[in-house]
């Protein structure tokens, strides 16, 4: 048996923009977890999860022994994984072999109810590294993450990865993405998985590097339900840019410039300033609603956040916003006792999540 966990993840800052190749945004894994089991079985795959309902996916090879018949809803994270590996497999001459994968999450509650905290991510990692374990393939890490984009987007074309960077790496992230259009088209001309994992060209835009966590700056993390789908979000934005509803240069610029801050407060280890560019960048995301006219910080959101900034902290929409978490960064001198209460009295839900921490280097 293999089991493999992944962590969950939140956005800092940098949400939207970093859809764009290139446009850095900053991350943090939690500590909240998804783990694949996975065992070898006979003849045919199976797929246990709670998000299947009660019955199993069943997957079989079909013919030429690589290509995957499944019976499930075609938009599916764990079988765009098993789909790629099995055509890692093959080309490097690795025999074919039959698993059972079980899926145990702790990112939504107990009635199945999402936080927004990166399941889709966390399954996305942690199957591409049970089945890495499984055929021996020997992924360094980073090779893992791009494999686990290459998978995402055959699932969701828009999709940044932000999120699958951190549940790979862990700790605090930068991060900006490849232009995952130019990897779709890559995966299906019929170039290798071999030479595409390796074509810089191809993922050229990606950037991953750790950050230096704050040192006296406490994550809160704030949930206040209704949330909104991610995918909706980003296309509605992308709409209206190319309705010209707003200036994207402009946005693109103040979303870099706040997330340039806040990079440069955490390397100089000065937690006033990383709080002050999480107020800048709580700015350039209202103003992009405001843009576009879609609710990204919803009304429980702004609540969210303004009371952390009356009590001595900087809060903020996390992700695509429209519901689901806020986050803070809490100095000291912060009333932490205020916040809570403030968020209780509008029925936010106060998530004890903390930071998952560093996993190693970005390049292994
Ligand atoms: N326990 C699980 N087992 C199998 N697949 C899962 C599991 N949890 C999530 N997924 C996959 O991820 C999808 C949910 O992704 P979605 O982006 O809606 O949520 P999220 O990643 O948790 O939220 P967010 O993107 O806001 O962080 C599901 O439809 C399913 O395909
Ligand atoms: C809006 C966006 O930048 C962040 C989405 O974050 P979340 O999955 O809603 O937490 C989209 C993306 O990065 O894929």
């Amino acid at each position: 048996m293999i089991s493999v966990s992944a962590p969950g993840k939140l956005f800092v800052a940098g949400e939207y923009a970093v859809v764009e190749p290139g446009q850095p945004a900053v991350l943090v894994a939690v500590d909240r977890y998804l783990t694949v089991h996975l065992r070898e079985s006979v003849e045919a795959g199976t797929v246990h999860s709670p998000e299947y309902g009660r019955l199993p996916l069943v997957w079989r090879r079909d013919g030429d022994g690589v290509a995957i018949d499944v019976e499930h809803h075609p938009y599916d994270y764990v079988m765009s994984v098993i789909t790629l590996v099995e055509r890692l497999r093959a080309e490097r001459g690795v025999a074919p072999r039959f698993f059972d994968l079980r899926i145990d999450s702790q990112l939504d509650d107990a009635s199945g109810r999402k936080f927004g905290l990166g399941s889709s991510a966390a399954v996305t990692v942690a199957t591409v590294r049970a089945l890495d374990g499984f055929y021996g393939l020997g992924l360094t890490r980073r090779a893992a993450f791009q494999l686990a984009l290459l998978a995402t987007v055959r699932v969701a074309p828009t999709a940044s990865g932000g999120d699958l960077a951190a549940s790979t790496f862990g700790g605090w992230i930068r991060y900006s993405a490849p232009d995952r259009a130019r990897l779709r088209a890559r995966l299906d001309d019929g170039t290798s998985l071999t030479t595409l994992l390796a074509d810089a060209e191809a993922w050229e835009g990606l950037s991953l590097r750790r950050l230096t966590p704050p040192a006296a700056l406490r994550l809160l993390v704030g949930w206040t339900g209704s949330p909104a789908s991610t995918e909706r979000l980003v296309d509605q934005v992308q709409r209206r840019h190319r309705a010209g509803a707003y200036d994207q240069d402009a946005f693109l610029a103040e979303s870099r410039d706040a997330v340039d801050a806040l990079t440069a407060a955490l390397d100089a280890g000065d937690d006033e300033a990383a709080a002050a560019a999480l107020r800048t960048a709580r700015g350039v995301i209202r103003r992009l609603g405001a843009a576009t006219g879609l609710a990204i910080e919803t009304d429980g959101l702004s609540t969210l956040a303004d009371v952390a900034e009356a009590a001595g902290a900087a809060g903020k929409s996390s992700g695509a916003g429209g519901g689901d978490c806020g986050i803070v960064l809490a100095p000291d001198t912060a009333d932490v006792g205020r916040i809570m209460q403030g968020w209780e009295a509008h029925d936010i839900r106060h998530l004890a999540i903390s930071v998952h921490p560093d996993a190693g280097g970005v390049d292994d």
